[in-house]
């Protein structure tokens, strides 16, 4: 399947990163983008592991970048790379040129937009959702930065038997539902609270912010272990204990970062508010007044003062 080209959705930090890598993997990409077109090549700075040392190397890519009126071709193979609330109308845009059987891949934070994309593809295309831990920062619009190396895995949204395979080998695994729940119940306390109060991921770690954040990582764990909440079979093993350990793993290793909703808030950019917090507050068979409290705070900047003075004071 090497000789048909991937075609890549969105030119912002994960999908110029994954145009690069699945170029070095050495597969033709052809990069669709929307208001900035990166031009012929991408600069990666790409930071690697080698004998356990970080290193950073600067590597060029030739990617073929066209805006999605320009498409000719039809495609068998798409990895969809932009935030959860563009995910459906970037596929719809460019559904006409992708055959029925096509695998259709997306990788964006939150739960809820694969469903609408699932629900926009036809009979015999298969979505794979992915969940990424990778950083990535746009610096310009042809060049990217690694920031942080993290890993990445795609399942079948709708699994079927037998397993279908993954047109690229070693990235997937069996229950995608789960490394989802998990993905989001981090993102649930280190994007909104970094948000709100405008501070790096690390600084979540310091002691003014300990009596919040696990008054948070608690009320997850009650919804996560409750029989009722719809990912109940994917989220019992997501304890405060275990979400504690997870949370602080990474707001650790991204501590100098800005979370996507940080920066999001910080560039006056739409957040994916409400794909995180908005999707446990919508499937949440109890409530959740801190989650609903950091929901209010992201979603309504009037509010936000008010909202981090009555975060402050859970005890
Ligand atoms: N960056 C990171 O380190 C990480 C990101 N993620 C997640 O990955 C996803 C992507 O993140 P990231 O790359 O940082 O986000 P960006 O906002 O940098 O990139 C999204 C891109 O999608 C483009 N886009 C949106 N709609 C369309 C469309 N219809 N056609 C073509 N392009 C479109 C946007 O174009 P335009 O420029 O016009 O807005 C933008 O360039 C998000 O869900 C994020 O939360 C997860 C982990 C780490
Ligand atoms: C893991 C984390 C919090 C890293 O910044 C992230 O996914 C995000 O910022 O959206």
């Amino acid at each position: 399947m090497k000789n048909t080209p991937w075609l890549v959705i969105g030119a912002g930090a994960i999908g110029l990163f994954w145009a690069c890598k699945l170029e070095e993997l050495g597969y033709k990409v052809h990069l669709v983008y929307r208001s900035e077109n990166p031009g012929k090549k991408i600069t990666l700075e790409s930071l690697t592991n080698e004998n356990g040392d970080q290193q950073i190397t600067v590597s060029k890519h030739k990617i073929k970048s066209v805006a999605a009126s320009e498409l000719t071709d039809t495609y068998d193979k798409v990895l969809l790379c932009t935030k959860s609330f563009d995910l459906k109308n970037a596929f719809l845009q460019v559904a006409q040129h992708i055959t029925d059987d096509a695998n259709i891949a997306c990788l964006c934070n939150g739960i809820g937009a694969q469903e609408e994309l699932q629900n926009a593809l036809s009979e015999n295309q298969t979505l794979w959702a992915g969940t990424t831990s990778e950083g990535v920062l746009k610096i310009e619009p042809n060049h990217i930065k690694h920031t942080g190396l993290g890993d990445t895995y795609f399942g079948e949204w709708q699994p079927s038997i037998p397993a279908k395979a993954f047109p690229i080998d070693g990235l997937t695994v069996t229950n995608i539902h789960q490394r989802m729940i998990e993905k989001l119940a981090v993102n649930a306390v280190i994007n909104p609270i970094t948000a709100i109060f405008s501070i790096h991921n690390g600084d979540i770690l310091n002691d003014e912010f300990k009596p919040l954040v696990n008054a948070t990582l608690s009320e997850l764990a009650s919804v996560f272990s409750h029989p009722k909440f719809s990912y109940a079979d994917q989220s019992q093993h997501l304890t405060p204990e275990n979400l504690k350990n997870r949370v602080n793993t990474i707001a650790q290793l991204t501590r100098l970062n800005r979370s996507s909703m940080h920066e999001d808030i910080r560039l006056q950019r739409q957040t994916e508010n409400s794909f995180i917090s908005g999707f446990l507050l919508n499937n949440s068979p109890i409530d959740l007044p801190i989650q609903q409290l950091l929901y209010n705070g992201v979603a309504f900047p009037e509010q936000r003062e008010e909202t981090q003075k009555k975060l402050l004071s859970i005890t």
